[in-house]
């Protein structure tokens, strides 16, 4: 990993991933167009083409699912169950309230909480297989109370879905399982195919094809935001365990060569011993390929004057997932304004809300962290607004209606309201 000082021009290791999108976009709508036009045939032929396997049927049958419990091992079995309790206890906090209040005499007003109908997780599957994702996805869309929860992943050489993936949709609560990855997958749950029946939201994590075509489609159905490949960003002061930042750093950096791991440090100290230990880790590393890739190209170590400038980086990058590391870290804390999970202390791995300390690990990238949150279980609900007005409520507020709907123009408004007061005739 370069050291660069945080007087040098930063505009790189801002950018990131955010231009391989742009790459690809051409790529992408030509399956998405196709998609669109061929249905299931296009699948099979992308399916061919990516996933390397030759596939009639993609949903996945009750007999697949009942195998890959029999397959997988009880230890695994009872991690996820452990990850759907935590997940779900956390999820189940963000549910929001339904209110109404007496705003002036005669004018009730409210929110309710309503779910939306059908949802679309996608669960990455190229590099790595992810039962997490399915737990982070269909979790708070069951909760929320989403009726139709599809999950698509791709298929592994042997034309199946792993094991765990299938096991933890069934024990999350997944209704329908296809296996169709990247954008021919995000396209499919968009538009529908003979085989799937479209969704009105997609959401859930992907590599630049997949985060891609969620950005193509958006408008035709709803996404959550740009979930794409994963990023840290730490800040450091002397306080912080060299050896800790570095583990944090890989653990990022192999999830793909086009994640992002950036050390913000003042402590000239901490840089070095950093850099040294990221090398030593690297040697032995399982997916050292992944990992040298990723920090090649988008890996570095800020060095800056003071904590301030370091906080500043961290709001500019907005970074998807955020370590503390410092004396005082609730104190940064209160000046954190971006960042999609923030783990604080050199006691909070990312890979707690990675896989249950009970947070989601879907989370905005490539700078999404500025107006986005992850995702929630907000993320799967409406809240209509609701009004009750009694007539003198309605006459309270006539001077406020009246005079601007006319100044608009709008005369079919002001007289909603005139023949509600028996004022009809008043102007005329
Ligand atoms: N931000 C988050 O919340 C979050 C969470 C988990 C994972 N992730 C990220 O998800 C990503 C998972 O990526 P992955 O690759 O392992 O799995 P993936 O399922 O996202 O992508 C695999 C699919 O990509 C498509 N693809 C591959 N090469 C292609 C090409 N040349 N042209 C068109 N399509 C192609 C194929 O259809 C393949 O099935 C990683 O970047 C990881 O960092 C992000
Ligand atoms: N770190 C990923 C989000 O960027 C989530 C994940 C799943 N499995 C392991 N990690
Ligand atoms: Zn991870």
């Amino acid at each position: 990993m370069e050291i660069i000082s945080s007087q040098e021009d930063l505009s790189k290791v801002m950018e990131r991933s955010k231009t391989d999108i742009n790459d690809v976009i051409g790529t992408v709508q030509d399956i998405i167009n196709n998609v669109k036009l061929k249905k299931n045939q296009a699948l099979k032929e992308y399916t061919k083409k990516f996933d390397k396997v030759e596939l009639n049927d993609f949903k996945v049958n009750h007999e697949e699912i009942k195998e890959a419990y029999e397959n997988l091992d009880e230890k695994l079995i009872n991690s996820l169950k452990l990850a759907i309790e935590n997940i779900g206890q956390f999820h189940k906090l963000q549910i929001p309230k339904e209110w109404k209040v007496e705003l002036k005499n005669g004018i009730e007003a409210g929110q309710i909480i309503r779910p939306i109908n059908s949802v679309g997780c996608y669960i990455p599957g190229g590099r790595a297989v992810y039962p997490s994702t399915i737990i982070m996805t269909v979790v708070p869309a069951k909760i929320a109370g989403v009726e139709r929860i599809v999950c698509c992943s791709p298929p592994q050489k042997n034309g199946k879905i792993a094991d765990a993936i299938l096991v933890a949709a069934d024990l999350a609560g997944s209704d329908e399982i296809y296996k169709i990855g990247g954008s021919q997958a995000i396209a499919a749950l968009a538009y529908g195919t003979e085989t799937i029946k479209k969704v009105e939201k997609i959401v859930g994590p992907g590599n630049i094809f997949v985060t891609a075509a969620k950005k193509l489609v958006y408008g035709d159905t709803d996404i959550d935001f740009p979930a794409g490949p994963s990023e840290v960003l730490i800040i450091a002061d002397r306080t912080a365990n060299p050896n800790f930042i570095a583990h944090d750093i890989l653990s990022q950096s192999e999830h793909d060569p086009n994640a992002s791991c950036v050390l913000v440090t003042d402590d000239e100290d901490i840089a070095f011993k950093t850099k040294k230990e990221v090398e030593l880790l690297c040697q032995k590393a399982e997916r050292k390929d992944v990992i040298n890739q990723s920090l090649k190209n988008h890996g570095k170590i800020i060095l800056t004057k003071e904590i301030k400038e370091s906080i500043e980086i961290s709001n500019n990058y907005a970074p998807e997932h955020l370590i503390i590391i410092t004396k005082d870290d609730e104190d940064v804390l209160k000046k954190i304004k971006n960042a999609g999970s923030i783990f604080l202390g050199n006691y909070s791995p990312v890979a707690a809300g990675d896989y249950g300390s009970g947070t989601n690990h879907v989370l905005p990238t490539a700078g999404g962290a500025a107006v986005y949150s992850g995702l929630s279980t907000e993320s799967f609900l409406k809240k209509p607004t609701v009004q009750k007005i009694t007539k003198e409520g309605l006459e309270s507020l006539k001077d406020i209606i009246i005079p601007i709907a006319e100044y608009e123009g709008f005369y079919a408004h002001s007289n909603s309201v005139k023949s509600r007061l028996n004022d009809l005739n008043s102007n005329e």
